[in-house]
């Protein structure tokens, strides 16, 4: 769908991607990155709005330098800022956008329609914009990238501004733009965490370079620990603990502190697996303490974990996208974390 190589875009003070190579299928594909990362630069190149610097691009097979009109027949494009005007209706704005690519009078209007039921605008659709939530102008903005029937979107921050609940909403809506319509996605975004359940690729820059192209379940590979959780009992009444002390005097090892944050925080404890006996050992030490096993399961990573874990990125090294590792600027991972990892956990 998308490659590029050695793609660079230098402005006179700071150069915004720097040689990046990245390939991308069909599917829903996350780019992410801090602000200021690179990303709104990296989609008007893909868009042929903007030359690069140096290195080359071809979006659908197109090359950015030359065929961006071509491009922007098949790609639709959903930009960050709010850029809708206020006095029309999503109806009206969105046929307006239809005819401009080439779609006659009716048939305009039937997409219009289609699409704006599609992103869940229904009465509204004939009310001026200006009065609009922040959700519904983000769902007037993804209707007028679709209603042409691209064969890709490139969806520029589109959960920005939005509350847990609506982003949630416009992550679910993104990912049926591709299982339900076959329309691959490029999405960008400041927060890891919101990629991992929509995209089946993610790519991460910082700082206009590579950190890491590779698929979500790659990110998020299972890990040799355990992640146990038991009830507490009349005889011991702090479960967590007790297990903790029979599990250590049976010779296992334990992780401390990793869940700290996460849903269920302080009473689940890892364990790292060294064979099935670990299994084995636990199930048998809770039987005999008399607790009930609430769970016991293999632990996932999330995305955000491989970036917090400075001994991730060592271990690891980051991969390209044709799987070579990629050297990590010192705290950069950390970094983009940090900046887009406030809400990341909602
Ligand atoms: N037209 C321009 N002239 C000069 N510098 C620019 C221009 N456009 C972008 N930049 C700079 O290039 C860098 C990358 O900007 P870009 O907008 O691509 O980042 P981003 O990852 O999309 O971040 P954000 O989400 O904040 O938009 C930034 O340092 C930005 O200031």
């Amino acid at each position: 769908m998308i490659a590029t190589e050695g793609l660079s875009k230098r402005f006179p003070r700071v150069t915004a991607l720097d040689r990046l190579s990245l390939d991308i299928g069909p599917g829903v594909t996350g780019l992410v990155g801090a602000n200021g990362a690179g990303k709104s630069t990296m989609i008007k190149i893909l868009l042929g709005l903007s030359p690069a610097t140096e290195g080359r691009a071809t979006v659908l097979g197109f090359d950015v330098a030359t065929d961006g009109a071509a491009i922007r027949e098949s790609v639709g494009y959903m930009p960050e800022h709010d850029c809708l005007p206020p006095d029309v209706s999503a109806t009206e704005l969105v046929v307006h956008m239809a005819r401009m690519s080439g779609l006659p009078p009716t048939a305009a209007r039937e997409r219009t329609a289609d699409t704006l039921r599609h992103v869940g605008l229904y009465e509204e659709r004939y009310r001026p914009i200006g009065g609009y939530s922040t959700g519904m102008k983000q769902r007037v903005k993804l209707a007028q990238a679709l209603v042409h029937d691209p064969k890709l979107v490139l969806l520029d921050e589109p959960t920005n501004g939005l509350d847990p609940v609506g982003r949630d909403e416009m992550l679910n809506l993104i990912r049926r733009v591709y299982t339900d319509f076959g329309i691959s996605v490029l999405v960008t975004s400041h927060l890891l965490g919101e990629l991992e359940r929509t995209c089946d690729h993610v790519v991460v820059i910082d700082g206009g370079t590579l950190l890491r192209s590779s698929s979500t379940s790659d990110f998020t590979q299972n890990t040799a620990t355990l992640a146990v959780e038991v009830t507490d009992t009349d005889t011991h009444p702090d479960g967590t603990r007790a297990l903790r002390e029979a599990l250590t005097a049976a010779g296992l090892s334990l992780h401390l502190g990793e869940e700290d944050g996460l849903p269920g925080a302080g009473h689940i404890l890892l364990i790292e697996a060294t064979g099935e006996e670990t299994y084995d050992v636990v199930r048998d030490t809770v039987a005999e303490l008399g607790l009930g096993l609430v769970r016991m399961e293999q632990r996932r990573h999330h995305i955000a974990e491989v970036f917090r874990t400075k001994d991730a990125s060592k271990g690891a090294a980051p991969a390209g996208p044709d799987g070579q590792p990629v050297p990590a600027q010192s705290g950069t991972a950390e970094l983009a974390l940090q900046k887009g990892g406030g809400s990341d956990e909602h």
